[in-house]
């Protein structure tokens, strides 16, 4: 024996208004969009959608009528009482394109605010029909006096609890924000509330109201956007200050000019965070609660249409409108630079137009490679201070890497062309373009090498002396690449356990031109003035002083060895520079 399943209204919802509607105020949505779609089913030229609050019918209640299509008695039975059922699904059962409503459940939206929903309908050749639908599942249908015309009234009367909700201004706003957009005339206690689409208006003044009054900012720019396929159209605001790219970005979105919600995610791609939508689209679907998009192969094609509307913008804008295009990349660099880690436009656009800060001045990557050949850069901002100075007097060019993404950036455009060259600084190379001294002086440094290199010993650093400018800089601590490597091995080495000391030994090599460099600068008067000190005492504690400052300087890692130098020298030049007491 076969029985139906019984539905226990109050369960329904109850579930509907915890876990599918965000607010009890949707109820003002779901019955202007059964109105919009029963005038549309009618006839959309002569179609009126007017609400009666409190303020009007003074009895409490509120009232949404329309001169729409209108229901007969058995569409009563079958539509209004039936959960799940619409009439606005076609022979098989598909959601019928020209309507709104789509899943037979949007009238239980009433019952959030109403433990009673009052239909009064009536279709054209029909006697007008009058159902009654109760919060606990019963329903009555009755004849009255004939409406004039065809159409539908729908009546609910508050609950206690609930009557804030048909407030007459509350129900303006309400209806002026989900219903603002639609083909026919909505009047809320005879006030018109319908705009003008604001993305249809051919200039750019009203737009722009628009969005200071919607978003509260002035755009830095409107683009137009448009997606046949989807039926959509709409603007992009550009957004005038700077976006955390984490943040999700929130669109307006209208869906057969209703509004579906003022923060809907994902319709743009994700690097496109600067810029807020407002958009109208026919054929892109709701989820059931219409808070949001339904995730399908049309709404991810539309991304990337969208996408590359916007993409399409900043290419004139760059090609047009310099000017402009250095003024929205220093507000929306991070957002460009992320869109360029995979995108060859975008490369092609930091490129060009951002300017990266270099030791020759701030200067675009293009302009810095033909200026000077080969992009070479130091991946770390560290580094770019330390020697950027030292590097430009000895005519090397060298680019700061150090900021988010540029040293990726910078690594991805021989993506562009494969004859752009691209040099990563080894700070080691740069002692090989220093100045040697001549041979006599070179032999008058050997006590004070000697001295040096004592100290340096236990520090694993080798002690050299060149000639270079700027002469103001006494030292510089140099390290390649692959020392730094070797010592950081070194450290760890020390700190594991055993087994793990064994296992890292294999990697670690002995050979002297590993080690990190002091290079002093013969061209410092300090330096020349430590070489001629009288004891190997006195040169040592130069030296110490030296290689501490140069440490500090390069912002290089101390290790304790390396702090207990530097406490050590200060102390020692302290006592020195004082006359002591017994004197
Ligand atoms: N004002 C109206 N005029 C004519 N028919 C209506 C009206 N309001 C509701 N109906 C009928 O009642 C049915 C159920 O309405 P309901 O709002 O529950 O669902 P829907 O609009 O079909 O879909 P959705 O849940 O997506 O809103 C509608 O399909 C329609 O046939």
């Amino acid at each position: 024996m076969s029985h139906s399943f019984q539905v226990d209204l109050r369960g329904i919802v109850e579930l509907l208004s915890h876990h599918l509607y965000s607010s009890p105020r949707v109820y003002v949505r779901e019955l202007l969009q059964n109105a919009a779609d029963a005038v549309t089913a009618r006839n959309a030229a002569t179609g009126q959608i007017w609400c009666e609050t409190p303020a009007t019918t003074a009895d409490g209640s509120l009232r949404m009528h329309d001169n729409g299509i209108g229901l007969t008695e058995a569409q009563v039975h079958e539509f209004l009482a039936t959960i799940g059922r619409s009439g606005k699904r076609d022979e098989l059962g598909f959601s019928r394109h020209e309507f709104l409503g789509q899943f037979g459940i949007g009238l239980l939206s009433c019952f959030l605010v109403a433990d009673e929903i009052r239909v009064q309908t009536r279709h054209e050749g029909h006697p007008t029909v009058y159902w009654t639908g109760h919060s606990d599942g019963r329903y009555e249908v009755a004849a009255g006096p004939d409406r004039m015309e065809p159409g539908t009234s729908v009546t609910l009367v508050p609950r206690r609890d609930t009557a804030v909700w048909l407030e007459p201004l509350r129900v303006t706003e309400l209806a002026r924000m989900f219903g603002g957009m639609l083909p026919y005339p909505v009047r809320v206690d005879g006030e018109l509330v319908n705009e003008v689409a604001p993305w249809l208006n051919e200039s750019h003044v009203p737009k722009t109201a628009y969005a200071e009054q919607t978003f509260g900012f002035t755009p830095f720019d409107i683009i137009d956007l448009r997606v046949p396929e989807a039926g959509l159209t709409g603007m992009a605001l550009v957004l005038p200050m700077t976006a955390n790219p984490a943040a999700k970005a929130g669109h307006r979105v209208y869906l057969k000019r209703m509004l579906l919600s003022e923060g809907v995610e994902g319709l743009l791609p994700q690097w496109a965070f600067f810029a807020r939508c407002v958009i109208d689209a026919s054929e892109l679907r709701p989820t059931a609660s219409r808070e949001s998009l339904y995730e399908d192969g049309l709404l991810e094609s539309v991304r990337e249409q969208l996408g590359a509307q916007l993409r399409g913008w900043l290419v004139q804008l760059a090609r047009h409108q310099p000017e402009r295009m250095n003024r929205f990349l220093s507000i929306h660099h991070l957002g460009v630079k992320t869109l360029a880690l995979q995108d060859e436009e975008m490369l092609r656009l930091v490129d060009q137009w951002w300017p990266m800060e270099t030791n020759m001045g701030k200067m675009a990557l293009a302009e810095f490679r033909e200026r000077f050949g080969v992009v070479r850069y130091s991946p770390s901002l560290d580094e770019f201070r330390q020697l950027a100075a030292v590097a430009a007097a000895q005519g090397l060019a060298v680019v700061n890497g150090g900021y988010t993404y540029d040293t990726e950036l910078i690594e991805r455009l021989p993506t562009l062309d494969p004859a752009i060259l691209v040099d990563r600084l080894d700070p080691s190379d740069l002692s090989t373009r220093f100045d040697t001294l001549d041979s006599a002086v070179e032999l008058t440094l050997r006590p004070f090498l000697a001295a040096a290199q004592r100290i340096l010993d236990p520090l694993g650093c080798e002690a050299v002396v060149r000639a270079f400018d700027p002469p103001s800089l006494a030292a510089l601590y140099l390290t390649d690449r692959h020392s730094t490597f070797q010592r950081q091995l070194r450290e760890t080495t020390r700190v594991v356990d055993e087994m793990w000391a064994g296992v890292l030994s294999t990697f670690e090599r002995a050979d002297a031109q590993t080690r990190p460099q002091l290079v002093l600068n013969y061209r410092n008067s300090l330096v020349r003035r430590a070489v001629a000190l009288p004891t190997p005492e006195l040169m040592g504690l130069a030296v110490q002083s030296l290689y501490g400052q140069a440490l500090l300087l390069g912002h290089h890692p101390l290790r304790p060895i390396d702090t207990a130098l530097l406490n050590r020298s200060f102390l020692d030049l302290l006592d020195h520079a004082m006359p002591s007491l017994e004197e």
